[in-house]
């Protein structure tokens, strides 16, 4: 089975504005309310794919009630942890550019992070876990690494899309894949990544202080793969993007369903790739058509190994 963990999970409240006016009332033009948050959006992707996965975190008040209800109406099981706080709102304002709000994140209790920890203690090697997105307060900052050192030798695959101290203390224990976009990948060398050679560069780092596959998301740039299999770029078709929020989870699921396809590495990267640009270039989530249209236009070239 596939698990996918959102410790911080949000209603994703999307609004389209004319233009963004500091100070204003205004209008809005449409609004969209989703049950979001990365390891969320990982279960929704692999859904659309056919995949099954099972969703784990925590989420409390009307917020966590919206999250439940729709990922059952979507036919995503989940086993949240309750909380007596409300999951946070995370307003996504789509205007001249997008700009993202995070809501206040609620307090996670001891008992409810040991409840957690007990369910994940039930993984075994036949199991994937995706741990995806920021820790709200009460998690320690050590919490991927300390899950990463008691499943990592049980042979669970464990798929990483963390930040800073979090993703950089879980290195040494073997992530299977980490995803940081440019942005976060330099943030953990204290530099600024531009170009896809600085991101190999970097993505090499990272791959040599333990992290199995190192993909570096890059936007409309595409991406960097580096792994034990060599290193690759992906160029993809130069194109505005309609939504990018999810994309990047979108790559993680893509990637995931492939290999578990069965896809040797270069597919399977051409097909996450495809995944988080559907995604892009989509106002919601990818669809499989939209996938299908994008892999012949994306060019994977193996630059090292
Ligand atoms: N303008 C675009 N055109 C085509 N594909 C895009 C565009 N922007 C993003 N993508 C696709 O989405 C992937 C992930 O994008 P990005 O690097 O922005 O991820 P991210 O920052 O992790 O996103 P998020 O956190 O919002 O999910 C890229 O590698 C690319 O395949
Ligand atoms: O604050 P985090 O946990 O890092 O990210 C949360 C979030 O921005 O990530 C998803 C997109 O990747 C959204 O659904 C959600 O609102």
């Amino acid at each position: 089975m596939i698990y996918t963990v959102t410790l911080n999970p949000s209603i994703d409240y999307h609004i389209w504005l004319d233009a963004w006016r500091e100070g204003e009332i205004q209008q809005a033009k449409k609004e969209r309310k989703v049950a979001g948050g990365k390891g969320i959006n990982v279960s929704k992707v692999l859904g659309i794919l056919g995949m099954e996965s099972r969703a784990l975190g925590f989420a409390g008040g009307f917020t966590g009630a919206f999250i439940r209800q729709e990922l059952e109406q979507e036919g995503i099981v989940h086993q949240f942890i309750q909380l007596e706080q409300e999951s946070r709102i995370n307003l996504k304002i789509k205007a001249q550019s997008e700009t993202d709000i995070s809501g206040v994140p609620p307090h996670i209790p001891p008992e409810a992070l040991a409840a957690l920890s007990r369910q994940l203690d039930q993984l075994t090697a036949d199991d994937v876990l995706v741990l995806a997105g920021s820790l709200p307060p009460g998690v320690p900052e050590h919490f991927y690494q300390s899950i990463l050192k008691r499943l990592g030798p049980r042979g669970v695959r464990v798929f990483l899309d963390a930040s800073g101290k979090a993703l950089a203390d879980s290195l040494p224990e073997r992530p299977f894949l980490i995803k940081p976009n440019h942005h976060e990948l330099g943030e953990l060398y204290g530099v600024a990544i531009s170009t896809p050679q600085e991101a190999i560069i970097y993505g090499k780092k990272a791959w040599e202080a333990g992290a199995r596959h190192v993909i570096v998301s890059m936007a409309g740039q595409g991406a960097v793969l580096v792994s034990d299999h060599g290193v690759y770029t992906a160029d993809i078709p130069r194109q505005a993007p309609v939504n990018s929020i999810g994309a990047g989870d979108s790559v993680v699921a893509g990637f995931l369903y492939a290999l578990l396809q069965g896809q040797e590495i270069e597919e399977a990267f051409r097909f996450a790739i495809a995944t988080g640009s559907a995604t892009a270039l989509s106002e919601g989530f990818c669809t499989r058509e939209k996938i299908g249209e994008l892999i012949p236009r994306i060019t994977i070239t193996k630059v090292e190994g």
